[in-house]
């Protein structure tokens, strides 16, 4: 069964505060969201294995340890989750960056898959997948799908706000992906529309409305 993280780190939150302020523009959200999507990575990566190597200091050799295991790609979904890839490569610079696009049909709130790119390596390695709004959970779920259609095995899905029914969804399609949320919100509008949530992230982001 999928384990669901919500981030109570005061830091996290204190900054999604004002990511939610509808008073908070584009080039301040934007930033709010690169640190957010930083300090979530920070949290994930306690996870990462090590191991152990000599290392030489001025004084002595020393045991040392540094990161084994799998590496990573991040995935955002186009368009909002590039806004969560900068702050994540500011942690892992090594890391590559697949692409999947979709967007919801605001009539159905069904996603519509337009574009996907992603490192050849996929099934090799550990993917971050990131959305700031898990809202339906379709757009996750269809992104979870179209990935693991192209070989991926171990994802991990990051998001900065949730609704409780897209969590669900989520989980029951699909139990091995862990999620992670900075703040697990109240419930979905009729429009589907996470309360109070931050309104349009892409939007918010690029400045589109
Ligand atoms: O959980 P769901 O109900 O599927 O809703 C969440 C999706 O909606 C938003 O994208 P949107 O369709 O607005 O596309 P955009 O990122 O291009 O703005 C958001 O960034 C998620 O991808
Ligand atoms: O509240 C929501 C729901 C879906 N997509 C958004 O950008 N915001
Ligand atoms: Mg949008």
């Amino acid at each position: 069964m999928a384990k669901v993280y919500v981030f109570d780190h005061p830091l996290i939150q204190h900054k999604l505060t004002y990511i939610r302020d509808k008073n908070t523009g584009t080039k301040e959200f934007r930033e709010l969201v690169d640190e957010v999507a930083t300090l979530m990575m920070f949290e994930i990566t306690r996870e990462m294995s090590l191991k152990e190597v000599m290392v030489e200091t001025p004084v002595a050799s020393a045991k040392a340890k540094v990161i084994s295991g799998k590496k990573l790609a991040i995935i955002p979904i186009l368009r909002a989750g590039i806004g969560m890839v900068d702050g994540i490569l500011n942690l892992i610079p090594a890391a590559k960056v697949g692409h999947v696009g979709l967007y919801r049909d605001p009539q159905t709130l069904k996603p519509v898959e337009y574009y996907v790119k992603l490192p050849s390596d996929v099934h090799e390695r550990e993917l971050i997948l990131v959305d700031p709004m898990l809202a339906t959970g379709g757009s996750a779920i269809a992104a979870v799908d179209s990935l693991k259609t192209r070989g991926a095995k171990n994802i991990k899905f990051m998001c900065l706000i949730a609704a409780p029914e897209g969590v669900e969804e989520m989980k029951k399609a699909h139990p091995d992906v862990d999620i992670y949320i900075a703040g697990l919100d109240e419930k979905l509008s009729e429009q589907g529309y996470i309360i109070p949530g931050l309104g349009d992230a892409g939007d918010r982001l690029f400045g589109t409305k």
